[in-house]
């Protein structure tokens, strides 16, 4: 017998099958540093909207859906934590993960938490627009967190969305619709098997009773916002992260500290903010901040660290045709992961300005996230400059906030660089090989996902690739024709340029190159009107689409078997162009 086999069963034998092994691991410990809101009730059945003036969390109790039902969890995650796949049916995992926190054994807690956080949008600080008018109303408003715990050597937290009112829920009913939680509990699993960052879905429950109205879109409409009121299913989607500090929150103490003209409450404030940063690097950067550095060395470090992960999160979106759509520091998670599932989509033709969200406008469509993130973390960054007094210091922070563009372009080119299976994008020719084929892709237009995976193949001429052309979408008449004609000698010109710098680049076989390319190029994508038939289905109580989608897009770089392949690599069809809930969408809950 190897030394490895011995730590294999290990491994085997650690598997949690049963709750309250689950509720064992539950350590609160870290959160003892922070500070509880002053004013809220202990047992957190403080649902009203209220103003929330200091404290980093507030405590808050889940409000149950009503006659909960198993709709689906991930494997992956389970298996990553090291959960057995029964809990997600049993009944004290399902009691908790569709609110009902009334019964959980100890050392859990029987309340959960919610957290307070600024918001700032492309940089411009919004205060007045909360119901206070103070800022002191943002928040989780329907997302609340139930566990901390170390499974695995790794810290997680999970957190309910759509488990009822907290005191930042500006008066709305705290809950999720099925709709909604199907699209980000299926959305989230394929980020994470797309290689990019995110946040994780543990379970998702449904209520087989409690409905709640929302504004959506009529069958077949094409409006802009939605036309009509439908009556939707609840549910509780839970996530998990190794936390859910986003940037807003560290916005939200910095600001503090400059609100009040009592030197006593800017004190306190300061005190605040240089908390949540501690905890912030203990929770996310643990690993690369060291414990015995000082405050400003440990603060220039998390800017470097937490801008190295953006910019390579945003670079990863863009590889891989995600859209956020509503880029706001307060769904900016400061771990540098994707989070907030609402509005998002993944994007079928290649258009710069794809931009899935109604609400959204352009400055968070597709290819200006990279502006967006910038945007971000310069709000960031002024949120620790409070923390820092001396000149050096602060210069040293301006020095990391100004080179973002810098390490964000260098991302972005390595990024494209790898689609194109090119070693770099250096040169001047390099650059305009780039930017002609982005023209083409707009100008013809191709379906991202399908056309970098036809290129990945390493094709011998265009043929192929002419299977990611929407020529449906383009009118049939003989001007058409003619600007056709135009852009098919481009394409072959391309070709013929890309095939040169790929030759040129090559160090290793056609074969390896074709097989890397496929590493980063995926086969299958989340697309929006693949959801939209599972969530409906959903509705009446059938999961065998989620299931499927499941399963595919767990792994959307693999090629998958003929039937897969007919079903779900295909161009968007013609009839889903334009239309609302599935082209575009309104806000998401
Ligand atoms: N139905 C609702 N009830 C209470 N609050 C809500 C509801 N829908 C949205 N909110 C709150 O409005 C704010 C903005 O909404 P947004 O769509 O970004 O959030 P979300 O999808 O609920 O949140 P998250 O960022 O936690 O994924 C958030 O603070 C959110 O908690
Ligand atoms: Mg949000």
């Amino acid at each position: 017998m190897t030394d490895q086999q011995p730590k294999q069963q290990q491994a085997t034998t650690a598997t949690i099958s049963t709750f309250s092994e689950l509720a064992k691991l539950a350590d609160y410990s870290l959160m003892e540093s922070l500070n509880c809101d002053p004013d809220a009730t202990e047992n957190g059945v403080d649902h009203d909207e209220r103003q929330v003036f200091s404290g980093h969390y507030v405590p808050v109790k889940p409000t149950p859906i009503k006659d909960p039902e198993y709709v689906a969890h991930s494997d992956a995650l389970f298996a990553q934590l090291g959960l057995a796949d029964s809990l997600a049916k049993s009944a004290d995992f399902m009691r908790l993960f569709s609110g009902d926190i009334s019964q959980v054994p100890g050392p859990m807690r029987k309340v959960g938490w919610a957290t307070g956080y600024a918001l700032s949008i492309y940089g411009v600080e919004f205060i007045h627009q909360c119901p206070f008018q103070t800022g002191n109303g943002y928040g989780d408003g329907r997302a609340i967190s139930v566990f901390e715990g170390v499974l695995n050597e790794q810290r997680w937290e999970m957190q309910l969305k759509g488990a009822g009112r907290t005191p930042y829920c500006r008066g709305a009913d705290g809950r999720a619709v099925l709709r909604s939680s199907v699209r980000e509990f299926l959305a989230q699993e394929h980020m994470h098997a797309l290689g990019v960052a995110t946040s994780r879905s543990l379970s998702l429950y449904v209520s087989k009773t409690e409905t709640v109205k929302r504004g959506w879109y009529a069958e077949g409409s094409q409006s802009q916002n939605p036309d009509k009121v439908v009556t939707e299913p609840v549910a509780i989607s839970t996530r998990v992260a190794p936390s859910f500090l986003r940037v807003g929150q560290i916005e939200l103490f910095a600001r503090r500290t400059r609100e009040d003209e009592n030197v006593d409450e800017q004190r306190k404030a300061l005190a605040e903010l240089e908390k949540i940063v501690l905890h912030l690097i203990e929770r996310e950067y643990a690993t690369v901040i060291d414990k015995q550095l000082s405050l400003p060395e440990k603060i220039i470090l998390l800017a470097q660290a937490f801008r190295d992960r953006l910019t390579s999160l945003i670079a990863g979106w863009i590889q891989v045709g995600f859209c956020q759509g509503n880029f706001n520091s307060d769904n900016c998670a400061a771990g540098g992961f994707t989070l907030d599932y609402g509005p998002f989509g993944f994007a079928d033709l290649f258009n710069p300005q794809y931009q899935p969200w109604t609400g959204g406008g352009n400055h968070f469509s597709f290819m200006n996230q990279p502006k967006a993130a910038q945007s971000n973390f310069e709000m960031f960054c002024s949120a620790l400059q409070p923390l820092l007094t001396s000149e050096q210091d602060l210069l040293a922070l301006d020095g990391v906030k100004n080179e973002f563009a810098t390490v964000m372009e260098s991302k972005m080119n390595a990024m494209w660089a790898a689609k194109l299976g090119l070693k770099h994008l250096n040169t001047e020719s390099r650059k305009t090989l780039l930017s002609e084929l982005q023209l083409l892709m707009m100008q013809t237009p191709v379906d991202y996902t399908i056309f970098f995976r036809e290129l990945s193949s390493i094709p011998k001429g265009i043929r192929p690739l002419k299977k990611s052309f929407y020529t449906q979408l383009i009118n049939d008449n003989a001007e058409q024709a003619a600007k056709n004609q135009q852009i098919e000698t481009r394409w072959v010109e391309w070709f013929v340029q890309w095939k040169a710098s790929l030759n040129s680049d090559m160090d290793s076989s056609i074969e390896q190159v074709s097989e890397q390319m496929k590493q980063v190029n995926p086969k299958y994508i989340l697309r929006e009107w693949l959801l939209k038939p599972a969530y409906q289905q959903a509705a009446v109580g059938d999961y065998s689409l989620i299931r499927e989608l499941q399963e595919v897009m767990a792994n959307p770089y693999a090629e998958q078997s003929q039937e897969i392949e007919d079903k779900f690599y295909r161009l968007k069809p013609l009839e889903f162009f334009n239309l609302g809930g599935v082209s575009h969408l309104s806000c998401s809950s």
